[in-house]
């Protein structure tokens, strides 16, 4: 990346700055790949953060599906963190996983799990007790358009009508099914019909669902997978306690990535708990952070960090800008360290302050390996929370930081009341934020590609294929607020 013109002595973030246009031999957006070489199974640069309120094992399945990788948060204890990564593998590779309600459960019930927006549905069915779902205990698919407009106290398994749309993995030619084919044979099968998408069967077992859209999705992008060719995920380890031993608990989980996670990553506490962790010669990449500094890179990779993250004070929900005056603007602090980190063999994450998608390209310009991203993806349908509805009628979820009184409270609820206190005198985030869903692009998914568009063609306008030639490629100018302000769309006449 280099700056047109002088390169600024202040630190930028991303409203900053701006992608230059330059001669581009690549000639199709679908020419460009996104594959990060960071060491990670992942086959986009994109991340979803390790909070109570954006991963959970359905945001971190379908982020993997897509080819991300979700950071299961280091809230929860080794046995429910193991049954998470236990679920995420467990979920089909190239279907969508079913969102099965039963037939005495309400419209009500659905709308509570998925949105009433367009392209989203739900399974009609009984699960057998394994959890195991068989087609003759399907009774449709109904979709939450559909199911808006019926009353909210409407039966579901009044509301199906006729044989569920089923397609077998034998027919479309096994799970290795050319994407093309399996489309054609979604599209023939849902045809002008009022079912949203088709159920997939292995034999007599639901092995997932597929819309047209999925069936799309599926060309377009290649899961994160494990060795064993099940969906990858990520999981996080505080620095107290023994986080070498849950570190070991967790990749014999099935853990891929391990990330080892606190506030203020450059302190001793932090080189301890990596020097043991990476002492266990895990054989997985070790992420560790948050730093924003040069030195910082040099201390956690010599404690066997592979990967840092960066980033402090740009989260939607951080306040430690305005409480301690630390941290350091975005743009810069990726710059700085995935310099430092790529002549040590390291790489960087870019993680908070990520808006748009144009914020993902100018973290892969300054040289960021992957970005990580919480409250934008905290407001969908995947993230862990409940769907709640304002007095307008539009959709929201709550988030909250994890430095936050509500997660400090959480997190050490097993202390006495004074030990408690104590810790809750260091409040640094928000406990409690409303993110809306966006009735356009509801789903996590819906949000991965529209950033993953965006950055493709980032990419071509820098006449750039990969991510490291982009990151070759870029220049970089400064604009002012108003420079900033002309580049946003404008929903109504000025
Ligand atoms: N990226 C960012 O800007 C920030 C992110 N967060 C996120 O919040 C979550 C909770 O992190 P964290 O608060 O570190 O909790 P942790 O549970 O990871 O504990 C942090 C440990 O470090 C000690 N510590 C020393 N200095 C600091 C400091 N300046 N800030 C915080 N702890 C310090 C604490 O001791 P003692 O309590 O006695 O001081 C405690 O023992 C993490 O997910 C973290 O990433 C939090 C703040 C900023
Ligand atoms: N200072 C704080 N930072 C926090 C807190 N909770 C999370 N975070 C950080 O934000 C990013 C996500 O950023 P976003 O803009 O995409 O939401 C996350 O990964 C953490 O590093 C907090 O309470 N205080
Ligand atoms: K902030």
């Amino acid at each position: 990346m280099e700056f047109i013109g002088a390169q600024p002595s202040l630190d930028l973030t991303y409203s900053d700055v701006f992608l230059v246009p330059r001669r581009s031999a690549v000639t199709s957006r679908l020419a460009v790949d996104l594959t990060p070489s960071d060491g990670t199974p992942a086959t986009i640069p994109l991340v979803s953060a390790n909070m109570n309120s954006v991963t959970g094992p359905r945001l971190a399945a379908v982020l993997a599906r897509r080819g991300g990788l979700g950071v299961l948060p280091q809230d929860m204890a080794v046995e429910p963190l193991a049954d998470a990564i236990a679920w995420v593998k467990a979920q089909p590779v190239s279907f969508d996983s079913p969102v099965v309600l039963s037939p005495e459960q309400t419209a009500a019930d659905a709308l509570k799990l998925i949105p009433s927006a367009a392209g989203q549905s739900i399974v009609v069915g009984v699960r057998g007790n394994g959890g195991s779902l068989a087609v003759s205990d399907v009774r449709g698919v109904l979709s939450a358009t559909r199911l808006q407009v019926v009353p909210s106290d409407a039966r579901l398994g009044d509301l199906t009508v006729g044989a569920p749309p089923v397609l077998d993995i034998g027919d479309l030619g096994g799970t290795a099914a050319d994407p093309r084919a399996v489309f054609d044979a979604v599209d023939a099968l849902l045809g002008d019909g009022g079912s949203p998408a088709a159920i997939i069967t292995d034999g007599a077992t639901v092995v997932g669902v597929l819309s047209r859209r999925s069936a799309l999705r599926t060309s377009m992008y290649r899961p994160a997978l494990d060795g064993d060719g099940r969906l990858a995920v990520a999981v996080a380890v505080g620095i107290n306690g023994d986080a070498a031993g849950k570190a070991r608990a967790l990749a014999a989980a099935g853990a891929d990535v391990l990330v080892v996670d606190t506030a203020h990553g450059h302190q001793e506490s932090m080189l301890r708990a990596l020097t043991e962790i990476s002492a266990l010669r895990l054989g997985l990449p070790i992420v560790a952070g948050n730093i924003v500094t040069h030195d910082g890179v040099h201390d956690l990779v010599n404690a066997g960090a592979t990967i840092l993250k960066v980033g402090v004070g740009p989260g939607a929900m951080c306040t430690t800008r305005m409480m301690t005056a630390v941290g350091r603007p975005q743009f810069s602090a990726v710059l700085e360290t995935a310099e430092a980190a790529r002549e040590l063999g390291a790489h960087v994450w870019a993680d908070g302050g990520v808006r748009y998608p144009r914020d993902v390209a100018l973290a892969l310009a300054a040289g960021a390996g992957s970005v990580m991203i919480g409250s934008w993806f905290a407001g969908t349908a995947e993230s862990p929370g409940e769907l709640a509805t304002d007095s307008d009628g539009r959709q929201y979820k709550e988030s909250w930081g994890m430095a936050s009184t509500k997660a400090v409270t959480g997190r050490f609820s097993k202390l006495d009341a004074y030990e408690r206190a104590r810790k809750e005198l260091f409040a640094e985030g928000i406990s409690s934020s409303k993110i809306y869903l966006d009735p356009q692009r509801p789903s996590v998914e819906d949000l991965v590609d529209m950033i993953t568009s965006g950055v493709r063609s980032s990419f071509t306008y820098a006449g750039a294929a990969t991510l490291e030639e982009f990151r070759r490629n870029a220049r970089v100018g400064l604009q002012s607020a108003a420079g900033y302000e002309e580049g946003k769309a404008l929903p109504v006449s000025w």
